[in-house]
């Protein structure tokens, strides 16, 4: 059974696990396992019945031979995240991230490592939480529609990375999408700005974000058009939320040989 939620009685599709007693559990590590996530991931991959958690790492842990681990997930900081995931590849073992910062140059060079390890899959989820793999996907679906759009993130404020990788995500998806349906730059008659009070720009949707104690992890797509609004709002207010989404990864990523980059590719959201 999945982790948290829903109840034992309706399992969604997501947490639905049926076990197979003839075939062995899938061996799973965490690395960066003391942190707010990988703490998190550890409990739910020790509680799920397929799965084993046959080790924990964190900074300053030799990775070794991972245990002869057949998965391993990793949540650490944005810095740490391609050595690890390099470390994981070059030992066949197949690895599901939750870390940010993996820009092109970084996806580019993990890309050619994985062509060298050709049957080792790699996913790269900037969230796992179902609600914001949806929020992303009906952003998309929205943007064509809408002249205006701006991106407001919310996170807690011992978070270290800004914009957080789940707001340029949506900003390159809808940037694609607003391209595809042929749509100009947002509308903007900003000439003075001393102070950045506009935010960011990420692929030229503009992108704000906000660090607040009490929250967790949220985010509002706003979009506008003449006389009217759309929000598309998500909200994870525990880190239980992405937990569905991890092992989902962890249970099918040694099915999807190469680089994918967003879980939505494995729940066919994409
Ligand atoms: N994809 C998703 O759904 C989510 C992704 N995240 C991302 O996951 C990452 C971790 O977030 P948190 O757990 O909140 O951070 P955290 O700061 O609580 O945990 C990071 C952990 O990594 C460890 N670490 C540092 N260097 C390491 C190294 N070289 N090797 C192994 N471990 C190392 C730290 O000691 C710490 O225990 C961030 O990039 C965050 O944005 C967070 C929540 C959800
Ligand atoms: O640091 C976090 O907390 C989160 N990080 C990810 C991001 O940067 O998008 C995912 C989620 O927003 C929580």
């Amino acid at each position: 059974m999945g982790v948290g939620r829903p109840t034992e009685q309706s399992p969604s599709t997501l947490t639905r696990v049926s076990v197979d007693p003839l075939s062995p559990s899938l061996r799973v590590v965490v690395i960066g396992a003391s942190g707010r996530m990988g703490s998190q991931a550890c409990a739910a991959v020790d509680a799920a019945p397929d799965l084993d958690l046959v080790g924990r790492y964190d900074a300053g842990d030799d990775l070794g031979e991972l245990h002869g681990a057949d998965v391993a997930v990793e949540f650490s900081v944005p810095d740490a995240s391609m050595g690890n995931v390099a470390h994981c590849v070059e030992l066949g073992v197949h690895a599901v991230v939750g870390t940010t910062g993996w820009n092109a140059e970084r996806l580019a060079s993990l890309e050619s490592l994985l062509a060298q390890h050709d049957s080792v899959g790699v996913l790269i989820a900037p969230n796992f939480a179902i609600g914001a793999l949806l929020m992303m996907s009906f952003a998309r679906q929205a943007a064509p529609f809408y002249e205006s759009v701006e991106i407001v993130e919310m996170h807690h404020p011992a978070k270290v990375d800004a914009p957080s990788g789940t707001a340029a995500r949506t900003a390159s998806i809808i940037a694609a999408a607003r391209a595809e349906a042929g749509l100009g730059p947002v509308p903007d008659a900003t000439q003075s700005d001393p102070d950045g009070a506009r935010g960011a720009t990420v692929d030229g949707i503009p992108v704000h974000a906000l660090r607040l104690r009490g929250r967790v992890a949220h985010q509002e797509v706003d979009l506008g058009a003449e006389g009217e609004a759309l929000t598309i709002r998500h909200d994870s207010f525990e880190r239980t939320s992405f937990m569905p989404g991890v092992l989902a990864g962890v249970r099918a990523v040694g099915s999807h040989p190469g680089l994918t980059v967003g879980l939505e590719n494995y729940l066919g959201l994409a």
